[in-house]
């Protein structure tokens, strides 16, 4: 189905989590509810009829065994069968996530995430029921997370990472992809994965950039139970979970150099040992790790280690941005036009000549990622068959703000104040993902001067 005709209900119990989610889904769906107390799941349930469902899987009253999701997923299965829920869980543990999906949820995705993780998953979530393919027990699972290895590329940039992929991934090489935002890096992961001699084996990921400092090693290691003050229960690592599979460490070089050293260490000795365990558990993966910033300028300055940098890029693949890819931004550009009319309900669409000039003219600095979302808005926002110039309006956000410009200034002229001060908050809550105090206090207010602000945009 359609994301935009989605009605998504949202059960956390951290206020400032739903807020955040309410503010970006507003506008992506056609209504999202959100609930702080999972014991109103049914009732609501019993009133109205949800097709996307994102649950947390912690929730610090109610039960408190820490399985509670596990409890609150069984009563919406019960329900009914068919219901599409994603998990969400503040520490990310696969082993939990692995069993929600086998016990019937969706997917899963790991608190604190990016926005465009959020969407994606939603996006998903969306697709499975429009195939068919619903939560249920005894229905045979798609993990969406997992799917879709699905690269286009003509260029002669794309063929060459192609041949790379073909030749590393039946080897025990660790691998580091480099490239911007948006460039596929993860799709690469999960190519080497599948091409691989362990692809029947686990591919874990692991998003370090969304890791807090306190959270790092447990999420990598697995923590024993009572091991710090939330640590209701034995949790896995995903080195762990990983073992005999694929681990992906995204985003690596955004880690500290604490952090980058606890991870060589385990590289190097091929073994973990969870918080608060003297248990050394050894561990057989295949390490791909990805990263958009410079890593070997940073390397440079001493802010990346380098004998990290040894152990995790035996071989590198270096993905190009979209404007370096010539044609393929048209094959792109057409491959997810037809993809969205298809799950819009409408005819593929022409691209008139002077859309495809546009596309080509455009830097993309959000790369395929833009790209996709570009033509998705084009499709649902287009009147007749052909897709063109003005249909493709490219987002503001996704501009690379120049100093001393306003991206919204540049382009659309004189703006009345009370505009300005709501982007400028939207951006800031985003920035923030959600946490109303960090962003009252990069603003310079308070956090009711913020909720009042809020109040008045009607945000
Ligand atoms: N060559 C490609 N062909 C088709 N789709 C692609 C291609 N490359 C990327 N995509 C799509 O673009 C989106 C972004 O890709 P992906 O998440 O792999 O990028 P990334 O480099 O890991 O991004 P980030 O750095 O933000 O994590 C995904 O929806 C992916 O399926």
């Amino acid at each position: 189905m359609n994301t935009k005709n989605a009605r998504v209900l949202v059960v956390d119990d951290e206020t400032d989590v739903l807020f955040a989610v309410k503010m970006l889904l507003k506008t992506e769906v056609k209504e999202v509810v959100t609930e702080k107390n999972p014991e109103n799941l049914l009732s609501l349930l019993s009133k109205q009829a949800f097709d996307v469902i994102f649950l947390d899987m912690n929730y610090k009253s109610a039960l408190n065994t820490g399985n509670e999701g596990f409890f609150w997923l069984n009563k919406i299965l019960e329900k009914d069968k068919n219901a599409t829920v994603v998990m969400i869980t503040a520490y990310g543990d696969v082993e939990l996530a692995v069993r929600a999906l086998k016990e019937g949820a969706t997917d899963f995705i790991v608190k604190p995430w990016r926005n465009e993780k959020l969407l994606e998953a939603l996006e998903k979530a969306c697709a499975g029921r429009t195939s068919g393919e619903h939560a249920g027990k005894n229905a045979s699972r798609r993990v969406p997370s997992s799917e879709g290895f699905d690269m286009l590329g003509q260029s002669e940039a794309m063929q060459d990472v192609f041949y790379k992929i073909d030749k590393i991934a039946p080897t025990e090489a660790n691998v580091l992809i480099l490239g911007e935002n948006g460039t596929g890096k993860e799709l690469v992961a999960r190519a080497l994965h599948q091409k691989s001699f362990r692809a029947g084996k686990p591919f874990i990921c692991a998003d370090l950039a969304a890791l807090s400092e306190g959270l790092f090693e447990s999420e990598l290691f697995g923590h024993k139970k009572g091991s710090f003050t939330d640590a209701k229960e034995d949790r896995t690592g995903r080195f762990e979970a990983a073992n005999g599979g694929t681990l992906f460490l995204d985003e690596i070089g955004n880690i500290s150099l604490p952090q980058q050293a606890k991870i060589l260490t385990a590289l190097q000795n091929r073994l973990v040992i969870p918080l608060g365990s003297n248990q050394q558990i050894p561990i057989d993966i295949r390490l791909v790790s990805a990263t958009n910033v410079p890593i070997y300028e940073l390397a440079a300055k001493n802010q990346f280690r380098k004998d990290l940098i040894y152990r995790i890029n035996t071989v590198e693949i270096t993905l190009p941005p979209l404007r370096e890819r010539g044609e393929d931004v048209i094959l792109l550009a057409r491959h997810f036009a037809a993809h969205y009319a298809e799950k819009n309900h409408k005819p593929i669409p022409y691209m008139s000549d002077g859309a495809l000039k546009k596309l080509k003219q455009h830097s993309w600095p959000g790369n395929i990622r833009e790209l996709q979302h570009a033509v998705e808005r084009a499709i649902i926002l287009a009147d007749g068959p052909e897709l063109r110039p003005q249909d493709f309006a490219f987002s503001a956000m996704e501009h690379p703000v120049h100093a001393g410009t306003h991206p919204e200034m540049a382009e659309e002229g004189p703006l009345q104040l009370s505009e300005v001060e709501r982007t400028t908050i939207m951006r800031v809550i985003e920035r923030n993902k959600g946490n109303i105090s960090k962003a009252a206090k990069e603003l310079g207010i308070t956090r009711t001067a913020l909720y009042r602000r809020l109040e008045k945009h009607d945000i």
